[in-house]
């Protein structure tokens, strides 16, 4: 009898920002406790998953020579997580990934995370499988902090250490640039790092989060402008000094304000609308302070299959430095 080998799957997930990123104390596992606002922004991956003669990851498109194409890639580990947690065999028949990165890697915007959601939501189509996103959530923490975000999307208060989620209803749409910079941070030395400067000193620390989800509810990129906070910029910039001038130049270029994006080093700009965001992209592209700018909105869902007539797109607006 023939087998039937199911077609492949296209699945879409956003990057993130953390609009405000509250950083507890270390705790006995190694992480830290946080206090978060993420919004999934329309920078995206795309991962297709299909049965393949030839098992194992490929990865396209923007950063994807530093990306690992072995066992660490955070994908691949999503196809070994989902196969075990619902007792299946993942090699037969074999599963080939393909990664269409749009999202800068090692850039604080959940660029591994993205890929490994979309895995989970790919292969749940691809295997037919009847599973919940509570479910998959549940794979997705284990996998990394912010997979459960990328997975879920929209706007949400992340807890713990950033996994647990509580959605927040925003009506609004806001408007971002996004400065990648030249090379990546790890994610692990900024925290290593602020954890060094608190113990030096007192770098500053963000409010509470209150007056962000107002600020979400106004819809008012003004209001929010001035309540975008991150924990971890002092320590990015301590890393990566440049930074400070590439905040500066997105302001002089006309965004509301700057933040670096989770442990950076990409920074988003917020913008009053649209038609601002182009103008500040074009002119932050000319400042020579970063690689690349985007333009990107938020907040857009979380990861999710594509259909055929809605076949992979070219990668957003770009503007060159
Ligand atoms: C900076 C953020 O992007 C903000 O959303 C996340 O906290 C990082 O999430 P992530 O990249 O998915 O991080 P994970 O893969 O879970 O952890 C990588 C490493 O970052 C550090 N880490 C991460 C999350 C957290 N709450 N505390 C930490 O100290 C730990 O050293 C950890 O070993
Ligand atoms: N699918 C993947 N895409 C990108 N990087 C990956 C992937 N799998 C593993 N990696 C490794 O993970 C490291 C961190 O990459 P990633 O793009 O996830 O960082 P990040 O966006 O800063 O993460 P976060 O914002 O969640 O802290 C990279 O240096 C790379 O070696």
């Amino acid at each position: 009898m023939l087998a039937v080998v199911p077609p492949p799957v296209t699945v879409r997930v956003p990057s993130k920002v953390n609009l405000h990123l509250a950083v507890g104390e270390a705790r006995p596992d190694g992480y830290h406790e946080l206090s978060t606002v993420f919004q999934a922004l329309s920078l995206t991956d795309e991962v297709t998953v299909a049965v393949a003669d030839e098992p194992g990851v490929e990865v396209i498109g923007e950063g994807a020579s530093e990306v690992p194409t072995g066992p660490s890639n955070l994908a691949w580990q999503a196809v070994q997580a989902l196969a075990e947690h619902v007792g299946r065999d993942h090699t037969e028949p074999k599963i080939r990934v393909v990664i269409r990165k749009g999202i800068p890697v090692a850039g604080g915007m959940a660029g591994g995370s993205a890929d490994a959601a979309a895995v989970l939501v790919g292969l749940a189509s691809l295997w037919r499988l009847e599973i919940g996103r509570d479910e998959l959530a549940g794979v997705a923490a284990k996998l990394g902090s912010d997979v459960p975000f990328v997975l879920q999307g929209g706007t949400a208060i992340g807890t713990g250490r950033g996994e647990q989620l509580i959605p927040v209803l925003t009506r609004h749409t806001f408007h971002w640039v996004i400065a990648f910079d030249r090379r990546g941070l790890a994610t692990p030395k900024v925290f290593e790092e602020l954890d060094r400067l608190r113990g030096d000193g007192d770098p500053p620390r963000v409010g509470g989060v209150e007056p962000v989800i107002e600020a979400l509810a106004s819809g008012d990129p003004r209001q929010l402008a001035l309540l975008l906070g991150n924990d971890l910029q002092s320590a990015a910039i301590s890393l990566r000094p440049g930074l400070r001038r590439t905040l500066r130049a997105g302001v002089n270029a006309g965004a509301l304000a700057g933040t670096v994006s989770g442990s950076g080093p990409t920074c988003a700009f917020l913008c009053s609308d649209g038609e601002s965001a182009l103008r500040v992209a074009a002119e932050l592209a000319g400042a020579g302070v970063c690689r690349t700018v985007r333009v990107a909105h938020g907040p857009v869902p979380g990861a999710r299959v594509i259909g055929g007539d809605e076949a992979p797109r070219p990668t957003p607006p770009e503007v060159h430095a």
